[in-house]
């Protein structure tokens, strides 16, 4: 379904420069499977998500959605970006920039209306049933709380029924009941689902493989996540564990371990 070929992304650093953001990235993802992708900060994770989304062209390589070349040309025809953007959709790490709406019931309706889609009110009233958002229906996004307003950013796209789910680190504000509806949910759902998160004690849950990207912007892994986590050297080298003094007790001995983020101390040797 997703075939990247030697994929590299810059952004403008806004002094003329750039500033890179994928390097080399070599993927191929089959319909259906579900990957975690891990990285530390401006890894590139974001960049991966919105690429595969069709909000930015690779710069080199190749990007075929479905076996179709996704380019700035093939971009620009307006109709081939709405359906890719239909299909593929992407939950933003910080939601509030995709809710412009006046209640939560026109937020989650908007796509499917703009598409002519019969029986919107119907599956409104499905998707706000399943986040348990039916109270919520009437006020106006802006008035609801960072995790509401995530679950009602979810909501807008998965009415649009996707064939790719794009998840930017989406537990970040979600409580636990949330976050084991989503894990269950997409764990059942048939679509193809990458979710990028810093909580290595999620990523599990999130995908039986995963993508690391390593702060060179390259991908530093691809393979079993059991395997990754259990990898101390590679979340080192990715930043996502760091080496640190610890003190057992007041008095106690010190030892140097290394510390997988969001986890247990790991004794070193
Ligand atoms: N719209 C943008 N304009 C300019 N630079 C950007 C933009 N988006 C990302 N970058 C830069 O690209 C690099 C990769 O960023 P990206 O957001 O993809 O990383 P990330 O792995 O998602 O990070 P985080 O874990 O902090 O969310 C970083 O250096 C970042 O500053």
């Amino acid at each position: 379904m997703i075939e990247l070929e030697a994929v590299e992304l810059s952004w403008p650093d806004g002094q003329g420069g750039r500033v890179p953001a994928l390097r080399g990235i070599d993927l191929r993802v089959a319909a259906g499977e579900k990957l975690v992708v891990l990285g530390s900060n401006g890894g590139g994770k974001s960049s991966l998500l919105k690429l595969l989304n069709g909000l930015v062209p690779p710069e080199r390589g190749h990007y075929r959605y479905d076996g179709q070349q996704v380019d700035a040309a093939r971009l620009a025809d307006r109709s081939f970006a709405r359906r890719l953007r239909q299909e593929t959709v992407l939950l933003f790490q910080h939601p509030e920039a995709m809710l412009f709406n006046p209640s939560v019931r026109e937020e989650i309706a908007y796509g499917p209306r703009r598409l002519g889609w019969p029986d919107v009110e119907a599956q409104v009233e499905h998707w706000a049933r399943e986040l348990r958002l039916l109270p919520l229906l009437d006020k106006p996004p802006h008035a609801l709380s960072g995790g509401e307003k995530q679950k009602v950013a979810l909501a807008a796209l998965l009415i649009l029924r996707p064939r790719l789910i794009l998840l930017d680190e989406p537990t970040a504000s979600l409580d636990p009941r949330s976050s084991g509806w989503l894990v269950d949910f997409l764990f059942d759902h048939p679509a193809t689902v990458l979710t990028s998160t810093h909580h290595l004690s999620m990523a599990a849950e999130f995908g039986s493989r995963c993508l690391v990207l390593g702060e060179d912007h390259r991908l530093l892994y691809d393979g079993p996540t059991e395997a990754a986590l259990a990898d101390l050297a590679l979340l080192e080298r990715a930043n996502l564990a760091h080496r640190h003094r610890h003190r057992h007790g007041a008095h106690g001995p010190v030892h140097a371990h290394l510390h997988r983020h969001d986890h247990g101390h790991v004794p070193e040797g």
